[in-house]
């Protein structure tokens, strides 16, 4: 059997020889350049302002990751977890090749594909027409999408819904349509970000297992999220970021206490 099929490897304990690194972030730098604007004044100020050329804005920089280096592997389910603010959205999308770094390299070892509860679907289409154009925007091909089609519709459990446009659906049944689609597929690096903190009990449970059945099936998985329970019951390993730096990286439930600990000691 191929090592990779083999159990999960644990980032902390198994071999080096007998991992597979899929994602290598060196020294990951991202500054985001913001336009902050001038003093405030009336439109004629600014008019006057824009004809003379006078006091244009100033471009400020948000420095949202800080020399970032990890290597992730086959196999791992890795949770960013870290407080508001602390670059961890940022870094998934770096990993998904969204934001160029502005130092240091992101390396892939597969496609990365990334599920935010944001990701891009037609609002005026149907939820079974937008499964239908997802699931091609995933590279699967009409055979494929046939196949998969009621699992993908039974996963959602949106009921009638499925016919309607998704302008018509609450966020979590967006949500939950957008997950089963982008779990419909095989991902060498699934990206997903806060997805599951919008479904309700009965999905979270069903999310977190096909988390772990994608986990099993080879790829690996980045899970940003603020439930520290959804961490450890998903995630082999954990990533605790703190104002853009890695502050821990280790197995989930030490990092999640280590991080427990740190949050409860400022209170
Ligand atoms: N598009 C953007 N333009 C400018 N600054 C941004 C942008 N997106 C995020 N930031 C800034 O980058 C920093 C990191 O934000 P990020 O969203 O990555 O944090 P996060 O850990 O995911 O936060 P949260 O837990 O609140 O979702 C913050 O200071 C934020 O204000």
């Amino acid at each position: 059997m191929d090592v990779a099929e083999a159990a999960v490897p644990s980032p902390v304990t198994a071999p080096a020889e007998q991992r597979v690194p899929t994602v290598i972030a060196d020294d990951v730098h991202i500054i985001y350049k913001v336009m902050a604007g001038g003093s405030k004044g009336t439109a004629a100020t600014a008019f006057s302002r824009l004809i003379k050329r006078q006091q244009r804005p100033t471009v400020r920089e948000v420095h949202a990751v800080r020399g970032v280096t990890f290597t992730a592997y086959k196999g791992d389910a890795i949770g960013l977890i870290g407080r508001n603010g602390s670059g961890k959205s940022t870094l998934l999308r770096a990993v998904a090749g969204l934001l160029p770094p502005a130092s240091g390299s992101v390396y892939t070892n597969g496609q990365p594909s990334l599920l935010g509860v944001n990701a891009a679907m037609m609002n005026d289409l149907s939820g079974d027409r937008n499964i239908v154009l997802g699931c091609l925007a995933m590279g699967m091909s009409p055979a494929e999408i046939e196949q998969k089609y009621d699992e993908i519709v039974d996963f959602a459990d949106i009921g009638e819904f499925i016919d309607l446009p998704m302008r018509t659906y609450s966020s979590g049944m967006g949500a939950r349509l957008r997950f089963a689609i982008a779990s419909a597929k095989t991902h060498d690096i699934l990206l997903v970000d806060e997805a599951l903190a919008t479904g309700d009990a009965n999905f979270r449970v069903k999310s977190e297992q096909k988390i772990k059945d994608l986990r099993d099936e080879a790829g690996t998985v980045f899970l940003v999220s603020h439930s520290l329970e959804t961490v450890i019951d998903t995630c082999n390993r954990a990533i605790w970021l703190d104002k853009g730096t890695i502050k821990m990286d280790g197995e989930a439930k030490e990092v999640v206490d280590a991080y427990l600990a740190e949050t409860t000691k400022k209170r």
